[in-house]
């Protein structure tokens, strides 16, 4: 009797949040305030990260800026001061768990307080055939894109739990929900990101620690550079172009700002994602040839190869 309850409830509750998910698609929830958090964002020294250091700055945030690009980060940090902020640049490989357990205590120490919000958005690609690709590349990968969420997220969520408030966001990918051909360790550790980043969510809501949010971006090609070359089919594209990396990181805050969980971008990108779990593996195969998206990586193999040392490699 006690399970027919449970059940019951159990799907009026499913069914309340299909309802309030789709009237948020039209109906925009009221975002937070977040005046007076301090964020910390991986890989601030471009692309994605030095943008969202601007739009946490726009929203009154104070950020830290974590890259193994020196240079680079400082010039993200001059940007947001140049905006009236405050940003405060430090140079942290994200791999070397001993830096970031270090690199927390000194922003802990020179700030006087409590990251609150931690956005782990450092992430690479190895960009080579994996037959042809070096041992350390792929590493790499895993490391980066993959290990570092551990070594961020043991350093930072204690205080954010002891204080019941925070929000952890992870820059996943499509990549993360649904392969391409050519990309494995890419693949293979934005995977491993979603799986980490869903468990750890859970984790937050079986301890009933409601205070600190999550939530989970997987943008599809973002127009950064990282995937330079990568393109499907002429048709297709026109429906689903690469993204401007500046309407990329307005919907991920605006997702990050309503606490929601998750998000992809854009959302036409949930059907792949749909398509995968619910079709046979053959008609996944047969629509990845009609759109071009089995052999999307050639061109960006070879862009990278040019890049890396001039001389094109056979991606064919
Ligand atoms: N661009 C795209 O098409 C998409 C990107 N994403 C994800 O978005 C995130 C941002 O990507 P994007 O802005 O395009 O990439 P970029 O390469 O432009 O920026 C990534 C930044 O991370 C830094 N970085 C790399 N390794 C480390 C490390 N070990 N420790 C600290 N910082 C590091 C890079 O520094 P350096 O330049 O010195 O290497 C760089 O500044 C990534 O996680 C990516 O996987 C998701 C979907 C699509
Ligand atoms: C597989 C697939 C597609 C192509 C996806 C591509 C090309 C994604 C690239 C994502 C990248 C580069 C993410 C980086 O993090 C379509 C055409 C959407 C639909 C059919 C299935």
């Amino acid at each position: 009797m006690i399970f027919l309850m449970d059940l019951q409830m159990m799907l009026l509750d499913v069914l309340y949040y299909i309802l309030r998910n789709s009237l948020r698609v039209v109906l925009r929830p009221r975002t937070k305030p977040i005046d007076g958090e301090l964020v910390l964002i991986t890989g601030a020294g471009g692309g994605l990260g030095r943008l969202f250091a601007q739009e946490f700055t726009k929203h009154g945030a104070e950020v830290v800026l974590w890259d193994t690009n020196t240079a680079a980060n400082e010039r993200t940090a001059e940007l947001v001061r140049e905006m009236g902020g405050k940003a405060c640049a430090y140079t942290v490989d994200v791999t070397r768990r001993q830096d970031v357990y270090s690199g927390a205590e000194t922003v802990r120490k020179d700030l006087g307080r409590d990251v609150t919000v931690l956005v782990n958005n450092a992430g690479v690609v190895a960009g080579r055939r994996m037959l042809d690709c070096p041992d350390e590349l792929i590493e790499r990968t895993m490391k980066v894109n993959c290990h570092a969420l551990f070594w961020t997220v043991k350093a930072f969520l204690p205080q954010m739990k002891a204080q019941n408030h925070g929000h952890i966001v992870t820059i996943a990918s499509v990549l993360g929900l649904f392969s391409t051909p050519c990309v494995e360790d890419y693949c293979a550790s934005k995977f491993a990101a979603v799986g980490f980043h869903e468990s750890m969510a859970h984790e937050l809501l079986v301890e009933e620690v409601d205070g600190v949010k999550t939530t989970l971006v997987c943008p599809y090609i973002v127009d950064t550079g990282m995937f330079q070359g990568c393109k499907i089919r002429e048709e297709v594209e026109m429906i689903l172009p690469p993204l401007d990396p500046q309407y990329c990181v307005e919907q991920a805050m605006n997702a990050i700002l309503i606490d929601q969980p998750m998000v992809c971008i854009p959302r036409l990108t949930y059907l792949p994602f749909l398509s995968r779990a619910l079709l046979p593996w053959e008609s996944n195969v047969v629509t990845y040839r009609f759109m071009g998206s089995d052999r999307c990586m050639y061109p960006f193999i070879e862009t990278m190869a040019n890049r890396t040392s001039g001389i094109p490699v056979e991606a064919g």
